[in-house]
């Protein structure tokens, strides 16, 4: 198809090869057809942002990269190589780390187990917990990326939902992802607090991991994205570079764009007054505005602390 073949040559075309490339991809739960014809790509030192509203498909293509599900049609490489993950494991083998909203910590464990757990550190020849190293690593890896938490024995559970994010991202990082899908980190948050996370997705991205950022929020995407991908209701409405395109068209496409506008015709139709519904996202667009300016104001005192 040409379509299919256009994307992957324009993706080859440029001097940053994609590390994930997806090509036309389509994923179909029974009848329902949750992605159609979905082309990414995932490159190293770049932040895509996927944006998309409820439904549109952004937690099936992470569970395809990530190993969760399979695709149904199209073409999923990873350094240039068709892959059908068939287990998570198979997708972190491949350099591809997930961190999920509910981040998959322990929360009554130490923050140094938490940043091994699955990948901790044993002494020989009795094979016990090499603790002391791994508390020494964590530490490291942790102040590496800015990262300060004073005591790393305290439960995970005690940190803020930030400072959970940032360990979770860290981890991700140590143990040598290349790429790195980020499942909605500032949806929970306050505005420091998102603010405090965005900082650590750009420090993954100049540490030259290929991330993959997935949001509802265009000021947080606008924020950090080299890249904007949005999707609706499972095809990809728009892709373009950030040269491309400014926040407020963003945000705009995120509202609903053209149908807005319809809407707002309709509505003038039915109401002598004006209504002023083109670009509007509700509450949360004058949240995510105060988030602009908290994310280089963070530092003076938000630790991300609750
Ligand atoms: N396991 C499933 N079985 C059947 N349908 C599903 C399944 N998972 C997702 N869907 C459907 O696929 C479509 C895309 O869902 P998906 O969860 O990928 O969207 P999303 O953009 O992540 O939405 P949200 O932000 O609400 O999580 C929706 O219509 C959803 O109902």
């Amino acid at each position: 198809m040409t379509t299919t073949k256009s994307f992957a040559e324009a993706a080859a075309a440029g001097p940053n090869q994609p590390i994930v490339l997806l090509e036309d991809i389509g994923k179909s739960y029974g009848n329902i057809a949750a992605l159609r014809g979905v082309s990414l790509a995932v490159r190293q030192g770049e932040i895509t942002c996927v944006l998309g509203d409820n439904g549109a498909g952004k937690s099936t293509l992470i569970k395809i990269i990530a190993g969760l599900h399979d695709y149904t049609s199209g073409r999923m490489s990873v350094n240039g190589q068709e892959r059908h993950f068939s287990s998570p494991r198979e997708s972190l083998d491949s350099g591809i780390a997930t961190v999920y909203q509910d981040l998959a910590l322990a929360p009554l464990m130490s923050v140094w187990r938490n940043f091994f757990l699955g990948n901790e550190l044993t002494k020989r020849p009795f094979g016990l917990l090499d603790s002391a190293a791994m508390k020494r690593i964590a530490h490291e890896e942790l102040t590496k990326m800015g990262i300060s938490i004073p005591n790393l024995e305290q439960p995970v559970g005690k940190l803020s939902g930030g400072q959970r994010q940032c360990v979770a991202i860290a981890r991700a990082i140590h143990f040598g992802a290349k790429v790195l899908i980020l499942d909605e980190p500032t949806a929970a948050l306050g505005v420091n607090q998102s603010g405090v996370v965005l900082k650590y997705v750009v420090k993954a991205r100049d540490a030259g991991i290929g991330v993959v950022f997935i949001t509802h929020n265009p000021h947080h995407a606008y924020l950090v994205g080299n890249h904007f991908v949005v999707l609706k209701l499972g095809r990809v409405a728009l892709d373009t570079h950030r040269s491309e395109i400014t926040l407020e068209q963003l945000t705009t496409e995120m509202a609903g764009g053209s149908e807005l506008e319809a809407l707002s015709h309709e509505l003038r139709g039915a109401n002598p007054d004006p209504v002023a519904v083109s670009g509007a996202g509700g509450p949360a667009d004058g949240q995510a505005d105060e988030a602009v300016t908290s994310v280089d104001d963070q530092e003076k005192g938000d630790g991300g602390d609750e």
